[in-house]
């Protein structure tokens, strides 16, 4: 039996103006898989997490989540999704469990299941400790795993992690990674990693190569490796070597 596509993106085009941000993307990832979305400076992946998360619509193409086409059920397709922006979206004068409860009843939890929850993933993360802090309060890598805690309280099949280590020292950023890989084989969730960080995606199923709003390769990391022209290339060089090529062809914004 065909597992099913937990998100699916089909011919997905943005233009601000006369700048095409991205150009006739698609990509399908599914439960338990772990995707790293690579892209440099304006490749493109905020431009595609603001599609998928439905604060703006695409110009063409469909976007479906579990099955739910984000511009025509968008709530079906928001429930089932989990998301840590690159900016930091939590009240800082309130207190982490304050934070976390807000989210709960935002996605209708009743109070008692929301403790559960709340309590359940501090436990998972070690974050009790931190529970009735101000988030104000708290080091950079714990206000980004409550964010990640928050971002899974309504227990999403798909996690969206946009540029989500940006400002953590490579300690932080590495345990972010492990966390995020171990939930996604252990809760079989479908994991969209953006970064321009090459390290963050060496143990990713499959690799994504953004660069100026188009897919310039999609392979899991050893192959990416192998493509290059040199033997034994590392990630970040068969990375940059894709991306100074497609500097050499002129691959222009439209
Ligand atoms: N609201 C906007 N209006 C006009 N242009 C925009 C807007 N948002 C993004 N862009 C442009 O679209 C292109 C893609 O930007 P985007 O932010 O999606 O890339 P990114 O890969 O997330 O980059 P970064 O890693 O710097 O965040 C860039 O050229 C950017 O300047």
């Amino acid at each position: 039996m065909n597992t099913p596509t937990a998100l699916e993106l089909v011919g997905v085009s943005k233009s601000y103006g006369p700048l095409t941000a991205l150009n006739n993307v698609s990509l399908s990832i599914k439960p338990a898989q772990f995707i790293g979305l690579l892209g440099q400076n304006g490749a493109g992946k905020t431009t595609l997490f603001q599609l998928l998360t439905g604060l703006f619509n695409s110009d063409e193409g469909q976007i479906s989540v579990c099955g739910h086409d984000i511009s025509q059920d968008p709530i079906g397709a928001l429930s089932t999704l989990g998301v840590v922006f690159q900016q930091a979206t939590l009240d800082l004068d309130l207190t982490v469990h304050g934070n976390l409860k807000f989210h709960c009843l935002l996605h209708g939890l009743s109070r008692k299941l929301a403790e559960e929850r709340i309590n359940s993933e501090l436990d998972r993360f070690d974050m009790q400790a931190v529970r009735d802090k101000q988030v104000r309060s708290l080091s950079g890598g714990n206000r980004r795993k409550i964010e990640l805690i928050r971002a899974l309280l309504h227990q999403p099949k798909v996690l969206l992690m946009d540029e989500a280590t940006v400002g953590l020292d490579p300690e932080s950023r590495k345990s972010l990674v492990n966390h995020v890989v171990s939930l996604c084989k252990e809760r079989e969730i479908a994991v969209l990693w953006s970064t321009h960080i090459v390290e963050e995606v060496q143990a990713a199923d499959r690799v994504i190569v953004l660069d100026k709003g188009k897919i310039l390769a999609e392979s899991s990391p050893e192959e990416l490796q192998a493509q290059g022209i040199e033997p034994n290339l590392s990630l970040a060089d068969a990375f940059s070597q894709l991306i100074n090529n497609n500097k050499e062809i002129g691959v222009a914004y439209e």
